[in-house]
């Protein structure tokens, strides 16, 4: 798709818990100059306590969640200013919504086998989104984007690997 070019962007990282969205967006953030807002922060408390009580989220507690972001994003674009959100936007429809507030989303997906993601979550400390389950239906839910909605790195590479090769696939398709 051709977009006008443009001297800000809006960069959503999304994947399951513990695919690194906080730590590669805040890192490409800092790479970038940009502000980072971390799609958790703005969570109802409603959702944060059913995750916490090892109940996923349906699309009804998401939907709320979503629109929150989705004007976020639109608030950022409408001032022309660049911003890397992190969201697990799972389904396909979850991130038209979000695409709602700039539709020339740049989107991130890190993707990560069950093994690593299980890994990455237990060796966690201090987060209320933990167990098995959860991830099982996180899991379940992921409708992966192809490549046409968003470029796919793997979670195996490192964060800074991560964030400069998201960067350089940035420029080819921007420049
Ligand atoms: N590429 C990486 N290599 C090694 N460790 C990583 C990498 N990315 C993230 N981590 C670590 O894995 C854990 C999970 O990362 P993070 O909290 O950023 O995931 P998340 O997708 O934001 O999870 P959630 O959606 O549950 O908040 C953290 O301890 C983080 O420091
Ligand atoms: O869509 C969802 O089910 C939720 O957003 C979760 O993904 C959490 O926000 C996050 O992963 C926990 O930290």
């Amino acid at each position: 798709m051709d977009h006008p070019k443009t001297t800000s962007r809006r960069i959503l990282v999304m994947g399951v818990s513990g695919s690194g969205k906080s730590h590669i967006g805040r890192l490409l953030a800092e790479r970038l100059g940009v502000e980072f807002i971390d799609g958790d922060d703005h969570h109802p408390q409603a959702n944060i306590d059913k995750m916490a009580r090892g109940i996923p989220l349906n699309d009804d507690d998401r939907q709320g969640w979503l629109d929150t972001l989705a004007g976020l994003i639109a608030d950022y674009h409408r001032r022309d200013a660049s911003l890397v959100i992190g969201c697990s936007a799972l389904k396909r429809r979850y991130r038209d919504q979000l695409r709602s507030g700039d539709p020339a989303l740049a989107i991130l997906f890190l993707e990560g086998s069950r093994e690593q993601l299980l890994e990455r979550l237990t060796s966690r400390e201090g987060h209320f989104f933990t167990g098995e389950a959860m991830l099982e239906s996180q899991l379940a839910d992921l409708e992966p984007p192809g490549s046409d909605e968003a470029i796919t790195l793997n979670i195996g590479d490192s964060p800074e690997s991560l964030a400069a090769a998201f960067i350089a696939s940035l420029d080819s398709t921007y420049c």
